[in-house]
């Protein structure tokens, strides 16, 4: 029970306050409610003396104070949808901290406010909207804006330019009609804005919209930024200049010559040459030598890259600043082959503005194709109007050597190993030597010749040259074990049992490498697994 003395003194007290207030004994049963508390409730709940509290507000917290014997201050409570009290709640203790009631101090905190009505939210709402990087502006139903941003300002001149505004209304009005968000990008090549307009509804009431418009151009450009750095990088990875041939021929001299010339110059540039002749290597430096050097350098091979050679056929490629380097190009359709051609001649026009570089590269000699009806006449004479040949190391080598030599260095590098000189035979052997993928083999015999030779080697010798050797002394009496004079064999026997030592010979030498065995009998690897296994030398 709440003592006598309080009650009295503290009622007439209460009488005077603006504050609710209302006392439960320690049952949470109500002694003293003000006139404030009284008022306060009134819309809602009525209080009565000597009812349990919980009987007149049954949402009240007085119980838990009681219980909890804790204060709790400020509390929102709430009377109706709109009508909110600040609501602290005590509980009372006497001498021995015993809890004998709970007090309630009532404020009223107003009504639940209107967003757009309330200048301390429209405050609130500006300060956010104005520190946001975003650019934001908010319009009425009738498209008056109430709201907006220094960001949006700002990129309003970028909009004007681009025609955003017009678009911006028209991202609106699909919102006022649909409800729903709705967004648009704006992409020009100097920038690109991303527009999201959401609808205002209140209770049920289209009031207006927001517009945020994030300007990805910073975006864009670093992307742009990335891709270029990449391709850079992937450049540099296969990245050739003409200091980078080795070569002492006047043809490779000649073909060197006509590929700087080509790279000054707008046309269309035709690689022939056989497989490993270094077309591709001549086309990148052909990039690297042209004004389109900082763009990309495209390899388009036609039954690897579909896609992008269809891009390229499609002339999806108009403003590309780079290169395209289109090889193998008798394995194009005929369909193919008749866009090209046309790519070619819109190339040839003076009022035609292209900025990119095409060349084009076939491995094998085009006339083939063109006597075999596989290859478009027309074609072909346009592509030979500006043609460098590179010719096989059969037809130059003099380039051999020093090919060699420089090859070796590299793989010294490699390698950590110091093989800095090639003795004459082996030279000889490396001259003489029928290339069929020309450099590419040549780099292969020396890669292999390296690994075979001594740690402490420093000299190449043609025991190196193991592949090579072989393929020589096939042209030369060989010293294999195999009798001709031997009685009672058909020719097929004999053939076969030099098979057999030919195949037994050279794994051996290669160290049991099956497919550079493959490779220098001239067999498929398939075929020799084939043949390992019928003369038993697996
Ligand atoms: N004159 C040269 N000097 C130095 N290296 C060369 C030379 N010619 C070619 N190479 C090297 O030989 C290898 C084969 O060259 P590349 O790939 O350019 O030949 P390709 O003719 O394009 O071959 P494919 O027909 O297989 O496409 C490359 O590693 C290249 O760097």
């Amino acid at each position: 029970m709440i003592d006598r003395t309080i009650q009295s003194t503290s009622y007439t007290l209460f009488d005077e306050m603006k504050e609710g207030i209302i006392l439960v004994d320690n049952h949470g049963v109500i002694c003293y409610f003000n006139k404030s508390a009284e008022r306060m409730m009134q819309k809602q709940y009525h209080l009565q003396i000597d009812q349990h509290i919980l009987s007149s507000i049954p949402t009240s917290g007085m119980m838990r104070v009681l219980h909890t014997k804790r204060k709790e201050e400020q509390k929102m409570f709430a009377i109706s949808e709109k009508d909110y009290l600040l609501i602290s709640r005590y509980p009372l203790k006497n001498k021995e901290n015993q809890v004998i009631g709970a007090l309630a101090v009532l404020q009223e905190a107003g009504q639940k406010r209107e967003w757009a009505d309330d200048d301390n939210i429209r405050m609130l709402l500006t300060l956010v909207l104005q520190k946001s990087a975003e650019a934001y502006v908010v319009v009425d139903e009738l498209g008056h804006v109430i709201m907006q941003n220094s960001s949006y300002k700002e990129l309003l001149s970028i909009l004007k330019q681009q025609n955003g505004c017009e678009l911006m209304i028209k991202n609106r009005e699909e919102v006022f009609q649909t409800r729903r968000d709705a967004e648009i990008t704006i992409n020009t090549d100097a920038s690109s804005l991303h527009i999201k307009s959401t609808p205002i509804i209140v209770n049920g009431i289209l009031k207006g919209c927001l517009q945020i418009i994030h300007n990805e151009t910073e975006t864009v450009y670093l992307k742009n930024e990335l891709e270029q750095t990449k391709s850079i990088i992937r450049g540099l990875e296969h990245s050739y200049q003409f200091i980078d041939f080795i070569y002492h021929s006047p043809f490779m001299k000649f073909a060197i010559e006509q590929a700087k010339l080509a790279a000054a110059s707008k046309r269309v540039i035709f690689v022939r040459g056989e497989e490993g002749t270094g077309k591709f290597m001549l086309a990148n430096a052909i990039h690297n030598g042209s004004e389109n050097k900082f763009g990309l350098f495209k390899r388009i091979n036609p039954k690897r890259d579909r896609q992008q050679l269809i891009k390229l056929l499609s002339k999806r490629f108009g403003n590309y600043k780079g290169t395209v380097y289109l090889e193998n190009v008798t394995s194009l359709s005929m369909d193919e082959q008749s866009l090209l051609l046309e790519i070619i001649k819109d190339f040839g026009k003076v009022e035609q503005e292209y900025s990119l570089r095409l060349i084009v590269s076939s491995p094998i000699k085009l006339e083939k194709a063109l006597i075999a009806g596989m290859f478009i006449e027309e074609l072909y004479d346009e592509l030979m109007k500006s043609n460098i040949y590179l010719p096989p190391l059969s037809e130059r080598k003099e380039d051999i050597y020093p090919l060699a030599k420089h090859f070796l260095l590299e793989l010294n590098k490699e390698s950590g190993r110091w093989i800095g000189e090639i003795d004459l035979e082996a030279r000889k052997v490396l001259e003489a030597y029928s290339y069929s993928t020309n450099i590419l083999e040549l780099k292969a015999i020396l890669q292999l010749a390296v690994i075979r030779a001594q740690e402490e080697s420093t000299v190449l010798t043609a025991e190196h040259l193991v592949p090579i050797s072989i393929k020589t002394k096939k042209e030369q009496p060989m010293d294999l074990y195999f009798d001709t004079d031997e009685d009672n064999q058909t020719l097929s026997v004999l053939v076969e049992k030099y098979e057999k030592v030919i195949i037994e010979k050279t794994l051996s030498k290669l160290d049991g490498n099956k497919t550079l065995t493959a490779k220098t009998l001239g067999l498929s690897v398939r075929n020799l697994y084939y043949k390992l296994d019928k003369y038993d030398l697996n």
